[in-house]
């Protein structure tokens, strides 16, 4: 369980979060979505006890990560965007970080070794950037502990190891897990992703799940600018060539099909109508 209150954390020169509340309660893949700088990796280093509120409680677990307790440590896994390694190999690693987290599976390190392809034995200093990515998350993933922090865990990944990942993060053993992905590889996650959080200006501008999105939006693409005079509820549109990708309200019965890419750009332009089409579809948010 993840729940912050009255969150207020800035850097030197940055105010980040100001009276930030979030609740995450159920298992499942929550990606964490945000302008460049609105302050994601933070949330989850503050998350992690890496970082340390200046107002406001956060609690993960029924524990404060400031307090940086063994006991939530061992529950906790942060895969940051940027790491440096010990010249290990994958086993090694194993060998000397697993006994850590009391759930890690050595099965199933070794089985998601095998789905990225990566051999067991080969050191760190011999591998590529994906490559030690990938075997950095096979470790997490392994660890099994109940909260895991992705930060952009796709990026540097080919298109292969982003299906490799997916493929892992999507099998049953993951299911109990609060899995939290920081990423701007929207589309690329919106298969695995349940819920969506979004942050912006500070605050929490929504969380849903993705069933509830369905409900309330409509997005699609129509073929001139006719088409598109005909949706009704627009909220967002752009052009690609004589196309007109747009997000709507979602006004029948049916869900809508949830594009993420979409939804984030609609979100950063016209978050007040997307909020408004919750509203009115009567979903949860935020
Ligand atoms: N150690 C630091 N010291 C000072 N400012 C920092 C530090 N780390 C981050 N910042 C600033 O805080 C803001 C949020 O950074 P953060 O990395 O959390 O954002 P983000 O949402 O993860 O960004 P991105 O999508 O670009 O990865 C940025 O303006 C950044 O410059």
């Amino acid at each position: 369980m993840i729940h912050i209150e009255g969150l207020s954390f800035g850097y030197r020169k940055t105010r980040l979060y100001d009276g930030f509340q979030l609740r995450l309660d159920q298992p499942g893949v929550y990606g964490l979505f945000g302008r460049n700088g609105s302050g994601k990796s933070t949330l989850l280093k503050l998350l992690a006890g890496l970082l340390f509120p200046q107002a406001g409680r956060v609690s993960v677990q029924g524990h404060e990560p400031r307090h940086r307790d063994p006991r939530l440590l061992a529950q906790v896994m942060l895969v940051p965007e940027e790491f440096h390694l010990p010249d290990l190999s994958p086993e090694a690693l194993r060998r000397t970080h697993a006994a850590f987290y009391p759930r890690f599976s050595r099965e199933a390190f070794g089985e998601y070794l095998d789905v990225f392809e990566l051999e067991r034995d080969r050191r760190f200093g011999e591998m590529s950037l994906g490559q030690k990515k990938k075997a950095v998350m096979a470790f997490a993933l392994a660890s099994f502990t109940p909260v895991l922090l992705l930060d952009e865990p796709t990026n540097g990944l080919d298109i292969v190891g982003r299906d490799q990942f997916k493929a892992i993060i999507a099998r049953p053993e993951h299911r109990e897990r609060i899995v939290v992905i920081s990423t701007h590889q929207a589309h690329d996650l919106e298969r695995i992703l349940g819920h969506v959080l979004f942050v912006d200006a500070a605050k929490l501008a929504l969380s849903a799940p993705m069933p509830a999105l369905a409900r309330a939006l409509s997005m699609g693409v129509a073929d001139d600018d006719a088409a598109l005079a005909g949706v009704e509820g627009l909220i967002y549109h752009e052009q690609m060539g004589t196309q007109r990708p747009y997000v709507a309200r979602n006004r029948g019965d049916a869900p809508g099909s949830v594009h993420l890419e979409l939804l984030y750009k609609a979100l950063s332009l016209n978050k007040a109508g997307v909020l408004d089409a919750m509203r009115q579809a009567e979903v949860a948010h935020v």
